[in-house]
């Protein structure tokens, strides 16, 4: 479902975020990105999802070169970045129904097409509703909704629970599970809780200053340990927003 090789970013001014990545994502996997703050998480997944161009290195998204076919790329990946977007202000039927028809879907396609996916996120009704009179959870579960518009093969989720009360959590792990499970959806996501991702995911794989460090499934990294001792152990105590300032 994706394979990357060599996979660089480096920033104007010479950061170099991310430093030869290798990444394979199976079809059916759910498959978390751990690292610390700056680890090149985010531009790792910016990279795969076309919205920054890598230095350097060849990747394979979805069936098509993220390089050579940037837009059939877009068209079979979803993604949801940190913070999500919704309209706080306006009801979210209307923003689903254009971004249907923003995808090529007729008006009444396009509101059916909403309406089957705000029912897999149990958000059928709310629709009618502005952003700002959600609770958290709804709102990341429509950001995930307008994600899931277009039917695609792969989902990214960049932090999906950050800011969640924990009820609001185990429930979007359910439905992540299901959108795998039952809709066979694959699933490539970020987070900072090990917690989340010991529960969640197949497979695991830890980035520390731009370089792939760690990989395998929750119990080969634990080894023994929590996955917390195993993440300090693989990516040492050192505060790296300090280092970094
Ligand atoms: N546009 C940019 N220009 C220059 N440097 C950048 C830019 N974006 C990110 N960086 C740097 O690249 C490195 C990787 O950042 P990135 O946001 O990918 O890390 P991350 O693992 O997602 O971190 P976090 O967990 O804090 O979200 C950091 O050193 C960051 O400061």
């Amino acid at each position: 479902m994706m394979r990357t090789a060599g996979l660089t970013k480096t920033f104007e001014g010479g950061v170099e975020a991310v430093k030869g990545v290798d990444i394979s994502v199976e079809a059916g996997e759910i498959v978390g990105f751990l690292g610390p703050n700056g680890a090149g998480k985010s531009t790792t997944m910016r990279m795969l999802t076309t919205l920054l161009r890598p230095t350097s290195g060849t990747a394979t998204v979805a069936g098509h070169d993220l390089l050579g076919d940037p837009r059939e790329v877009r068209r079979r990946i979803g993604y949801v970045s940190q913070g999500g977007g919704v309209n706080l202000m306006a009801p979210l039927a209307d923003d689903l129904e254009l971004q249907g028809m923003l995808y090529g879907l007729s008006r009444p396609a396009a509101r059916s097409r909403y309406h089957e996916v705000l029912a897999r996120l149990d958000l059928a009704g709310l629709e009618e509703r502005v952003g700002g009179a959600l609770s958290g959870g709804q709102r990341r579960r429509f950001d995930i909704a307008f994600a899931l518009l277009h039917d695609p093969r792969l989902l990214f989720l960049d932090e999906p629970t950050t800011g969640l009360d924990p009820q609001s959590r185990a429930n979007l792990w359910e439905h992540i599970r299901s959108l795998r499970d039952e809709h066979g959806v694959t699933i490539f996501l970020t987070t900072h809780y090990l917690d989340e991702a010991d529960a969640l995911c197949d497979r695991l794989l830890i980035i520390d200053d731009g370089r792939i460090v760690a990989e395998g499934t929750p119990a080969q990294l634990k080894g023994g340990r929590t996955l917390d001792e195993a993440f300090l152990d693989i990516t040492g105590r050192s505060l790296r927003e300090e280092a970094g300032v």
